[in-house]
């Protein structure tokens, strides 16, 4: 296999946020470690995209699905770039024609952080209290169980947010744990949210390395660095979002946990005012992510209301 090298250096596409950049060095790093390579033979190329250019709406105003990824598929498709580092949460669950996202880092900490200067968790919110999130599934979540709150729109990278809870503007926020920790401020959760209390985000936590479809040399590349569990595990939670047609904004949870040799995949779907919610769980092999994702993500369907969906 052809290694890359300072001449010729693999390059890795990325968005340019503190969390993307974090991300795009851990993949770099493990793949050193894996080959033996220096820093010099891989190159961090910064992409901006839509999603970081449009600040001042909120993420479902903008709409559509890969917000924060088009243009970074867009170098890829045109070689411009090696290969491409995503949060898979950001991820829609299909990509575009000739790319494929088959290399899954170990996953972070799944659950979401509660992020407040004056109380330490949701059970201590004073009714009526205001609550940051731009995110539709928290916000369907939280008003689903604490329709006293008030919830108002949040955007920005973590320290925009902290900022406006300094500011007054809300009294907490929430963010995701894996994110906190890949930047070194997981102090700044005043508490973990158990899955038992409030799903994660489908795919939450799991960093996931695109290619192109056809490009072997890179396909060999990333083998070595691909955790087969977290695979496993993604491939019932995104399998969940397809067939519901989701993707990172719309008020769907789920999370994926292997028990021995089984996979157990729980779901949540929610209306957008959080004033239902439809529950369920479903375990199968290890391999059949797929099959269970899609068999949870039907009977959650076939459970809701008529009108239930009329919000996508
Ligand atoms: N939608 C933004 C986004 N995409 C991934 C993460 C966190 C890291 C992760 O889940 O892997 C975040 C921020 C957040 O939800 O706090």
């Amino acid at each position: 296999m052809q290694m890359p090298d300072q001449t010729h250096p693999l390059k890795i596409g990325t968005r340019g946020s503190p969390l993307a950049l974090a991300q795009a060095y851990e993949t770099r790093d493990r793949l050193m470690a894996a080959h033996g390579l220096a820093e010099a033979a891989f190159e961090v190329v910064v992409i901006k995209t839509t999603g970081d250019k449009v600040l001042d709406r909120a993420l479902k105003e903008i709409g559509g699905k890969g917000l924060f990824t088009r243009e970074i598929e867009e170098a890829l498709s045109s070689g411009a770039i090696d290969i491409a580092v995503h949060s898979m949460k950001d991820m829609p669950t299909v990509q575009p024609g000739g790319l494929i996202l088959d290399c899954l880092l170990p996953r972070e900490d799944v659950r979401d952080a509660f992020v407040s200067r004056q109380v330490g968790s949701i059970h201590e919110l004073p009714q009526g209290a205001v609550v940051g999130s731009s995110s539709l599934r928290r916000r369907a979540q939280l008003a689903n169980r604490r329709p006293d709150l008030k919830l108002v729109e949040f955007r920005g990278n973590v320290q925009t947010r902290l900022g406006k809870l300094d500011d007054g503007v809300a009294v907490a926020t929430f963010l995701a744990m894996a994110g906190l920790n890949r930047l070194g401020m997981a102090d700044v959760a005043s508490s973990a949210i158990e899955p038992e209390e409030m799903l994660p985000a489908l795919a939450q936590g799991a960093i996931g390395i695109e290619r192109r479809e056809a490009d072997d040399r890179v396909a060999a590349l990333l083998a070595p660095i691909h955790h087969a569990p977290t695979g496993m595990r993604l491939a019932a939670e995104r399998s969940f979002l397809k067939t519901l047609d989701g993707s990172c904004e719309t008020p769907i949870a789920g999370l994926a946990l292997i028990e021995g040799d089984r996979l157990w995949l729980r779901g949540e779907i929610l209306r957008p005012d959080g004033s239902d919610a439809i529950r369920g769980e479903i375990r199968g092999a290890l391999s059949e992510g797929a099959e269970i994702g899609d068999t949870l993500a039907r009977q959650l369907m076939a459970e809701a209301p008529k009108d239930f969906f009329d919000w996508r």
